[in-house]
């Protein structure tokens, strides 16, 4: 069984994504590190991360890269959202995350572009959403956490960039495919939205197919 995962930053798909692999003892995949990574690379390298060409150049790197702690920096989400939007390299990152998607037995993958470009197959979609202001306050709490110092507009304003930048961009815009189940997660607990998540797949799963929306 293949499970989409799609949603903008902190809508918490990556700890629902976590949660339902464990769930049904799937592998996860967060394919947002992959471009992360990409991000990371062109930073080290002090590239531009608008010259296509030279960010193609850092696509292909170590799976040991997506344990670095430096991907989790704001910078380096908001160079990904800019490196994720050039074809070339979305097209270098394509087949790496198709494999994860078709092996053996299935998988979990999170991410933009899960349910309608890389595992349009997939037998669960979920699209998880939250309002911009709560995404920030999420992201702005774990910065914190990490030791960062940022303020919350700053984080609310990065946010709705690259939701801009995410669903404008003209190949695999965030979108929430036709068959994918809404799951809103701003007034959930964490437990909640996972319980919540896991009753859709169960659902989809009784009835073969990609689950009715919910809300
Ligand atoms: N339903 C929720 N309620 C409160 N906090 C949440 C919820 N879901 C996720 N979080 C927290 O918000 C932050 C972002 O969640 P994450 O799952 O990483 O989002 P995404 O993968 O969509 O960027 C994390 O610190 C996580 O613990
Ligand atoms: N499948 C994906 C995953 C991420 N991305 C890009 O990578 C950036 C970082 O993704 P992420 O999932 O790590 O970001 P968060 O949602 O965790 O903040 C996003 O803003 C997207 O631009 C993408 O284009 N397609």
């Amino acid at each position: 069984m293949i499970i989409a995962v799609d949603g903008p930053a902190a809508s918490g798909k990556g700890t629902i994504a976590r949660a339902l692999a464990q769930h049904f003892g799937l592998p996860h995949l967060d394919t947002g590190l992959l471009y992360r990574a990409v991000a990371l690379r062109v930073m080290d390298e002090e590239l531009d991360p608008a010259r296509e060409a030279d960010v193609v150049a850092m696509c292909d790197f170590d799976d040991r890269l997506l344990a670095d702690p430096r991907l989790r920096g704001d910078d380096v989400g908001k160079t990904a959202s800019i490196v994720s939007a050039h074809p070339l390299v979305r097209a270098a990152l394509l087949q790496r995350q198709r494999r994860f998607a078709q092996q053996p037995g299935g998988a979990v993958l999170d991410g933009r572009d899960i349910g309608t470009v890389i595992a349009p197959e997939a037998e669960v979609k979920l699209f998880v959403k939250a309002t911009p202001t709560i995404r920030a306050q999420r992201r702005h709490a774990e910065l914190r956490k990490g030791g960062a110092n940022v303020s919350l507009d700053r984080v609310l304003a990065d946010i709705r960039a690259r939701d801009d930048r995410d669903a404008r961009r003209s190949d695999a815009p965030m979108r929430q495919a036709a068959d994918a189940a809404l799951l809103d997660t701003s007034f959930l607990s964490i437990d909640a939205a996972v319980q919540k998540a896991v009753a859709m797949v169960e659902a989809a799963k009784a009835r073969g197919g990609a689950p009715a929306s919910t809300r």
